[in-house]
């Protein structure tokens, strides 16, 4: 334990077999990156990073000043390694293909550089989360269809929490491991290994404010944990709502819970609030490999077929039999 990451990713090459050098030099980069991003984080209002930046994203979302720095850190970090086809984020339209000049490689990566952001001028944590996938032969990947692929496919996934200490907290498809970044000599330090999610869970996560619009399986669900020990469930509930998701996802590893942001009435028409390639996909992907499940109400989201690059759906994650439970509810 609290081996340096690369020494970890170097022995699950040599061990596994399955961990292919240039995917380990991907994440090594992409946690260099990481580590940019929570050094500009961190200097808070002494930094000249505070604020809005004075433009909108492609979702018509204002965008901080955070947000383009830290897309502009992975951009830049990632574009020369030669580990790269083309890189996709939640800060833009298309896809950023590996320029000429540069040497290309066999995956994608696709980023929200900074979740949560609406957080960051009230010092609440955030995160960067990221997803890996291959590069599909002969198809151009400047229009996105490159990265329209389930995300039972991906290969890596991870995010890096900006919280009281910077975690990073990462999966190649054989369980989840927790790196914390140690801030006096610049290391991300193998700290958790094979996480795991309790079964069951008395903790849930969501945005209470759009109750009326939910549909009626989340209705009867929510209603019955708020009924508590006199209710149904014969239990009582706790509810935490971080509003980064990387920050609710996080607890959820930790100590299990659930995490719903359901398909409510206000946002049928895009279909969801939160994005499948870049959050998700990798959310679920990381939390399948801890032992707990993904669905959107009706489907697992890591069988969801991508139909464009900035798609959104709806999520319930967490512990598997509440997640099992609510979507049993959206059958009946
Ligand atoms: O403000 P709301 O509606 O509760 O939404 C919170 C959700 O939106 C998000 O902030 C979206 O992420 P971005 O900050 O990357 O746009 C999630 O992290 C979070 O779970
Ligand atoms: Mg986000
Ligand atoms: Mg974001």
């Amino acid at each position: 334990m609290r081996i340096p990451l690369s020494r970890f990713l170097i022995e699950q090459q040599r061990e596994s077999k399955t961990l292919d050098p240039n995917l380990r030099l991907l994440i090594e980069v992409v946690a260099r990156a990481c580590k940019a991003i929570a050094i500009a984080i961190g200097k808070g209002n002494l930094g000249d990073a505070m604020g809005t930046a004075g433009t909108d994203n492609v979702q018509g979302e204002v965008q901080k000043k955070l947000d383009v720095i830290s897309n502009e850190i992975l951009l830049d970090a990632n574009e020369w390694g030669g580990h790269l086809a083309a890189m996709a984020s939640e800060e833009m339209d298309l896809p950023f293909c590996i320029p000429n000049r540069y040497p290309k490689g066999e995956y994608l990566l696709v980023f929200d550089p900074l979740d949560g952001s609406s957080n960051i001028d009230v010092n609440i944590s955030v995160g960067t989360i990221f997803s890996v996938l291959r590069a599909p032969e002969g198809i151009d990947c400047a229009n996105g269809d490159a990265f329209l692929q389930k995300g039972c496919t991906q290969v890596a996934a991870g995010y890096a929490v900006y919280g009281p200490n910077t975690q990073l907290v990462l999966t190649f498809g054989h369980g989840v491991h927790v790196f914390t970044l140690d801030r006096e000599i610049g290391t991300f330090r193998l700290t958790q290994e094979n996480l795991q999610i309790p079964e069951d869970t008395r903790e849930f996560a969501i945005n209470m404010s759009n109750q009326r619009h939910w549909e009626e399986p989340v209705q009867r669900y929510v209603a019955e944990l708020l009924a508590g020990k006199e209710g149904p469930r014969g239990e009582d509930f706790n509810m935490r709502w971080v509003a980064s998701m990387v920050a609710d996802v996080h607890r959820i590893l930790s100590r299990g819970g659930l995490f719903m942001y359901p398909l409510d009435a206000k946002m049928a028409k895009q279909g969801g609030k939160l994005r499948l390639l870049y959050e998700a996909n990798p959310m679920a992907f990381l939390i399948e490999q801890a032992g707990g499940a993904a669905t959107t109400g009706r489907e697992r989201i890591l069988d969801l077929q991508p139909t464009s690059l900035h798609q959104r759906v709806p999520v319930i994650l967490g512990s598997k039999n509440e997640v099992e439970r609510v979507t049993s509810y959206h059958k009946d």
